[in-house]
């Protein structure tokens, strides 16, 4: 099976801990004999610093987001390492690098690309251009909300939700280099329109990632019955 994951930058880079990048690997290692991945990694907080700094000294939107793209390609090199000769060697530029890139049958680990978007966004466009079977949004929180749960202590946490319905929920994201959202529209859209079958969840235990995409290939169920995070729904 050929699986997508996007790791938030929230979850694997935020404080720069060596173990975070050792224990990812650890847990996705498991999956290597019986599918292809490519991973994307996020920006975290270095990338939100930098970008704040440009913009604190003039910087243009177009200019903070190729700040927030060399932070997530940072990241993506240093996932690259802990995986070894496991990974492919550079994190790719383009899709179409990417696409020669999983040729090798490595492990893919890339960060952003073009501005305007997250890295959200690079793993939707990723999965449907691979033909993916699987989209796998590891983030910060345990799925999508009615609102930012940050925010509002009354928002709703949805089990499913469909394509449409997720584009309803995170349209009112600010495009803005550093924004906050579970998932950017851009990526939701994209999920909407190649119905790709994907979950919103919690990255912060790799092991229940793991698992989630293991469930995934053998079609089986939860052992404890309950699926971790935000199911999409596309028909
Ligand atoms: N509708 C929503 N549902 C869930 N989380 C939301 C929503 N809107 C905003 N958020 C916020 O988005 C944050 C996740 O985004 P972010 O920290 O950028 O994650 P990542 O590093 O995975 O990209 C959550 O901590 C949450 O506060
Ligand atoms: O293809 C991309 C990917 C990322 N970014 C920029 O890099 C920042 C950090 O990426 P992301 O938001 O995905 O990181 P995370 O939220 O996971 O920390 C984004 O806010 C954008 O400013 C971009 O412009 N294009």
């Amino acid at each position: 099976m050929l699986v997508v994951l996007s790791i938030g930058g929230s979850i694997i880079a935020n404080d720069l801990d060596p173990e975070r990048f050792v224990f990812y690997k650890n847990a996705l290692s498991k999956l290597l004999p019986d599918h292809q991945l490519v991973i994307v990694t996020g920006g975290g907080k270095a990338a939100r610093d930098y970008i704040n700094v440009a913009r604190s000294v003039g910087s243009n939107e177009v200019v903070c987001d190729f700040i927030g793209i060399e932070i997530t390609r940072l990241n993506a090199q240093l996932l690259i390492s802990a995986f070894g000769e496991d990974a492919y060697p550079e994190p790719p530029r383009t899709y179409k690098e990417a696409k020669l890139a999983l040729a090798s049958d490595k492990v893919v680990v890339m960060g952003g690309v073009v501005p305007g978007q997250t890295t959200d966004a690079v793993s939707a466009i990723l999965a449907e251009y691979l033909n993916a079977d699987f989209l796998v949004i590891a983030t910060s929180v345990d799925g999508v909300y009615s609102k930012d749960p940050r925010q509002d202590p009354n928002a709703k946490r949805y089990e499913k939700l469909s394509a449409k319905e997720l584009v309803d929920v995170v349209i009112s994201t600010e495009i803005k280099a550093g924004s906050k959202s579970p998932v950017d529209p851009l990526a939701a859209k994209i999920i909407e329109r190649c119905k790709m079958p994907t979950t919103i969840m919690d990255g912060t235990d790799p092991g229940q990632v793991t698992d989630l995409i293991m469930q995934e290939n053998l079609k089986t169920e939860p052992v404890t019955g309950k699926h971790p995070g935000t199911r999409i729904i596309c028909d």
